[in-house]
């Protein structure tokens, strides 16, 4: 269970201190959930949130009874994270180091590394490209190495941010079928609603708040109604 009691965020500004993600409380217990907003709504701001990325400025964070400030090291090996642009998590120079990269803590003898990366590589049918540089893949193959790196630690939960946003239809196909497929428990963000309408549940976020939590078809007809609502305006401010 990944629980939110309170959980706020704020950043300092030019006009001081912003609240870019209102107290929140939340108990995401769901195998599949999605969260979609408009730009700035504060999507990753909450997404961050779960892995301890970002620390709450008030309030609590836990992931299976883990607090995210607490005990951080702990919850970033439960959850993984995909960022939006692979290129921002492909560290080695290869493939195959990249993966084994991920396995270091796992398999401490390199030759045992190798072969348990070739092994991720495999299951992921991207073994034939183990000892390609990281900068010659495609933008689709670039993020089936990060998805592969970060599912290699074995983690409960997967938050991915926009994973398929830079991708062409068929790649953002081929990656949001992987990620539903996955056996781990899967947080999205995404602009995709087709994707996000895949969920067990879907939360809309608006102006730094979580604006309806429900089931993905309604959500989504409420975020359409939002984003079509005329004249809006887009800066939020204050609680
Ligand atoms: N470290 C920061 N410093 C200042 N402002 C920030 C910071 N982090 C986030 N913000 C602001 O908080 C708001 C929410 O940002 P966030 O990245 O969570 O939005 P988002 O919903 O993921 O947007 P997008 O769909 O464009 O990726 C934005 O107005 C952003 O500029």
């Amino acid at each position: 269970m990944i629980s939110l009691r309170g959980a706020s965020v704020v950043v300092p500004g030019a006009a001081g201190e912003a609240t870019v993600l209102h107290p929140t409380t939340l108990d995401l217990g769901e195998a599949r959930v999605s969260i979609v907003g408009g730009n700035g709504s504060g999507k990753s701001t909450l997404a961050r949130l779960l892995n301890g990325l970002i620390e709450p400025a008030a309030g609590s964070v836990s992931v299976d009874g883990l607090d995210t400030a607490r005990d951080g090291a702990a919850v970033r090996r439960r959850v993984g994270f995909v960022f939006t642009d692979p290129g921002a998590q492909l560290i080695m120079p290869t493939v195959i180091e990249d993966v084994a990269l991920s396995l270091r803590r796992a398999h401490r003898g390199k030759r045992e590394r190798l072969a348990a990366a070739g092994a991720v590589l495999d299951r992921f049918g991207i073994a034939a490209l183990a000892d390609r540089s990281v900068h010659a893949l495609s933008g689709g193959q670039k993020q089936l190495l990060a998805i592969a790196s970060v599912l290699a630690t074995d983690p409960s939960v997967l938050v991915a941010d926009e994973p398929t946003t830079l991708l062409d239809l068929r790649n953002s196909r081929l990656i949001g079928d992987l990620l539903f497929s996955i056996p781990q428990r899967l947080v999205l963000v995404t602009h995709d609603l087709e994707l996000a309408a895949r969920a067990d549940r879907t939360l809309v976020v608006d102006g730094g708040r979580v604006v309806f939590d429900g089931e993905p078809d309604a959500a989504i007809a409420h975020y359409r109604a939002l984003a079509e609502a005329p004249a809006r305006a887009t800066e939020h401010e204050g609680p």
